[in-house]
């Protein structure tokens, strides 16, 4: 008898990502420093210790020996939580007692910026960051499944943002594509089913249920409430509507990189005349890669930033600088957009 549908789905997705972390290290086998020719690549899950990730590590312990890959697993503590470091450390003993190698768990300061959610990920990526960097890894899995993709494509949409924002996560991301979500395609049930199938105990992170938090509100209340007007597909859509709107952001921003020269006078600055007449869609991306360009961190950068830039050029009556994040100004002289850092 073969192993439980969820099983078998939660594996063959994690098989599909080594193959693809396999063959696009042999193509960089060159140009990635990390990599050592000879050795086994090293394959890292992180892991929280929710339903999500421990069955990502499970299918990751049962699937890489077959490829000659080794698994290991970092586990992160937020310290946020009273007793957080005794549950991490139950985490490294599940994690072990899969026969992942190496695993750590390591401890993080979580700041204050941007808010609690957004500090914690912050932290949270560059320990993540550091452990890659530390065991040579090839790729770091993350657990994040269809739901979570569902959610974030719905954030995107409360705040009003575009394309880029509804395309939700990337099923590859980070530092030569370090990271790779297996789960982007699946949904959360399946992982949760493959934990209790294989009885796997899992850790129920009390955020995740807490309605202080905007994520956990969306997935209690607003999703199973628009499941019920829309119908049961919706998530399913909305992880569409993430893809499409990736292929959409994609296209446009190489659209804007195309044009820029194009749109700047012999100095590098940019002429108003021919931003004036580009679509909005890729006048706004000039814009922003004219800002970040002149220092302005990318992170800090909100549509309503642009948006203020680009009154400079389509809705100019006189205005003054504008300020934008990491000391940079924008002003219009003389039928040019002066972009710089003071
Ligand atoms: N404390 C942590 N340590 C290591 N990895 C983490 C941690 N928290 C989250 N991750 C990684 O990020 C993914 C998404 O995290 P998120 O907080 O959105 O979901 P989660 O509900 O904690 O997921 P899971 O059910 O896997 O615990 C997780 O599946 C995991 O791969």
């Amino acid at each position: 008898m073969g192993p439980h549908p969820a099983v078998a789905a939660i594996r063959l997705a994690v098989r599909r990502v080594l193959h693809d972390v396999l063959t696009d290290r042999a193509d960089n086998s060159s140009a990635v420093s990390s990599v050592r020719a000879g050795e086994p690549p090293l394959v890292l899950v992180a892991c929280s210790g929710g339903a999500d990730s421990m069955a990502l590590a499970s299918a990751l312990a049962f699937e890489a020996p077959k490829l000659s890959v080794r698994a290991g697993a970092v586990t992160v503590d937020h310290g946020l939580q009273a007793g957080s470091a005794l549950r991490a450390a139950e985490v490294v003993t599940r994690l072990r007692a899969m026969r992942l190698d190496p695993v750590e768990s390591v401890a993080v300061t979580v700041g204050r910026e941007g808010g609690p959610e957004a500090a914690a990920r912050d932290a949270r990526y560059a320990a993540l960051d550091a452990a890659a960097e530390r065991h040579r890894a090839a790729a770091v899995l993350l657990g994040h499944t269809r739901d979570d993709q569902a959610e974030t494509v719905l954030l995107g949409l409360a705040r009003g943002s575009g394309t880029r924002s509804l395309s939700g996560m990337a099923a590859v991301s980070g530092t030569s594509g370090r990271y790779r979500r297996p789960f982007l395609q699946l949904d959360r049930q399946t992982a949760r089913k493959a934990c209790l199938v294989q009885s796997i105990p899992v850790w129920d992170d009390p955020h995740n249920t807490d309605p202080a938090y905007t994520r956990s509100r969306l997935r209690h209340e607003g999703l199973p409430a628009l499941e019920k007007a829309l119908g049961k597909g919706v998530v399913e859509a909305l992880a569409r509507t993430a893809q499409l709107s990736r292929d959409d952001a994609d296209a446009l921003d190489t659209w804007a990189a195309n044009v820029e020269e194009s749109v700047q006078d012999d100095s590098g600055q940019l002429r108003c005349a021919k931003l004036y007449v580009l679509p909005p869609a890729v006048r706004r991306r000039v814009l922003r890669r004219a800002v970040i360009a002149a220092g302005a961190p990318a992170g800090s950068l909100f549509a309503r930033h642009i948006e203020e830039v680009d009154r400079l050029i389509t809705g100019w009556r006189g205005q003054g600088a504008i300020n934008l994040p990491g000391r940079v100004e924008a002003r219009r002289q003389g039928g040019r957009l002066v972009i710089r850092q003071g």
